[in-house]
């Protein structure tokens, strides 16, 4: 995998792997693709202001997520349907994520089990990622096995009351491949019940589309788990989440997947960390990180953590749980160099005064 020296490497050699609409399916954005775009150039619109002279004597990324200690403050957000990707899907980057000592999130919609990603790996810090069935007794029962199988903490996404439109699948007819399966709710759902629709108009059908807050709570009622809500962008929302309980807050726009002309997530992660000040609730963010830069950006501006999707999709389909283990390194790679050159070794170092926004210096 040494070939392999940034991101985007993967990105580009996944194409070349992926038929095209499964690349697709993982690399598009809703509607005009806006927010997907916006995603990542708001991280080149911030700069870096390093100090001189630190007596720097190496990089410590490690840091602490909900009470676990993680290697670096990089963990994989949920995706659907790893098995699109590689034959051993989910199972791969949790195993990947086991070895680099840092958080895997498992998507509802996996084609690995809870139970099979537990046993494979056992020693990684598990999260599951949860969207509610309008059927609450299979979310129950998902939660249940989740926290038998050793998950440390739900990820209720809130953002997804309908699935968004991306041009692309539609144009592509895109339908996953018939052998993959829902493997966490077989028992209670069958495709073949419903043969006419495809996996994700399936799928929408079994969800719940009218969540409230209340749901949050219910949820917080059936587990000992931390929640986290996933999907948060405003800082009324980051409050009210706060308010009902949760432990953590994902700011995330659902990799630009929902709805178009949002605000990258890095834009509005300064209001989310400011209104939750007085509270004692995590802040972590997601979307178009693709460098050690973007991280360090991104803890800048008050994150704890941020969450891969992409990326660690582009690593899966080009290398297995190898080719994920390589994207991880070249995070923390970029990130050991970038912590080191801007005189802050350690996460704690790492303050709002250490970017500042493009705009913000004398015109020339
Ligand atoms: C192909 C794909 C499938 C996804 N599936 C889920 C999912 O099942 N549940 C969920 O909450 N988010 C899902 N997401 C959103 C990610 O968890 C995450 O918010 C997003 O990918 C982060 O942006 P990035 O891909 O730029 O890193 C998915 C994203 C992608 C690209
Ligand atoms: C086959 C189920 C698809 C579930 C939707 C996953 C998702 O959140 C996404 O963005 O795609």
């Amino acid at each position: 995998m040494e070939k392999y020296i940034s991101l985007q490497d993967f990105e580009d050699a996944a194409t070349n792997v992926l038929a095209k609409p499964a690349m697709e399916y993982f690399r598009n954005g809703a509607t005009e693709q806006q927010t997907l775009a916006e995603n990542r150039l708001a991280f080149r619109r911030l700069r870096i202001l390093p100090k001189c002279l630190m007596g720097i004597t190496g990089a410590d990324l490690r840091t602490t997520i909900l009470g676990h200690e993680v290697s670096m403050p990089v963990g994989i957000a949920p995706s659907a349907m790893q098995k699109t990707a590689h034959h051993d899907g989910e199972v791969a980057i949790a195993k990947a994520a086991q070895a680099e000592g840092t958080i895997y999130t498992l998507s509802t919609a996996s084609t690995c089990s809870i139970e099979e990603v537990a046993s494979a790996a056992p020693d990684a810090i598990k999260w599951f990622q949860v969207y509610v069935f309008r059927d609450r007794e299979v979310t129950r029962k998902l939660v249940m096995r989740a926290e038998k199988a050793g998950f440390k903490a739900l990820l209720l996404t809130v953002d997804t009351p309908v699935f968004g439109i991306i041009r692309s699948d539609i144009r592509n007819s895109y339908a996953f491949a018939e052998h993959l399966k829902l493997a966490n709710f077989v028992e209670y759902f069958s495709k073949s019940d419903n043969a006419d629709d495809d996996m994700k108009d399936y799928v929408g059908k079994l969800f719940e589309k009218t969540l409230t807050w209340e749901d949050v709570k219910w949820l917080k009622s059936i587990t000992k788990l931390p929640v986290i809500a996933k999907g948060i962008l405003r800082a009324e929302d980051a409050v009210k989440a706060a308010e009902m309980g949760c432990s953590g807050i994902l700011v995330s726009n659902h990799g630009a997947r929902q709805l178009d002309g949002l605000p990258a997530t890095i834009e509005v992660l300064p209001e989310v960390v400011d209104a939750l000040k007085n509270y004692n609730v995590e802040v972590y963010m997601d979307g178009g990180v693709t460098t050690g830069n973007d991280v360090y950006k991104a803890l800048a501006l008050g994150a704890k953590m941020v969450l891969v999707g992409r990326p660690a999709l582009w690593g899966l389909a080009v290398g297995g749980q190898a080719g994920v283990q390589r994207t991880l390194n070249i995070l923390r790679t970029e990130l050991e160099s970038t912590v080191q050159i801007a005189g802050t070794p350690t996460v704690a170092d790492i303050t709002r005064d250490m970017v500042r926004h493009e705009s913000s210096f004398r015109k020339l």
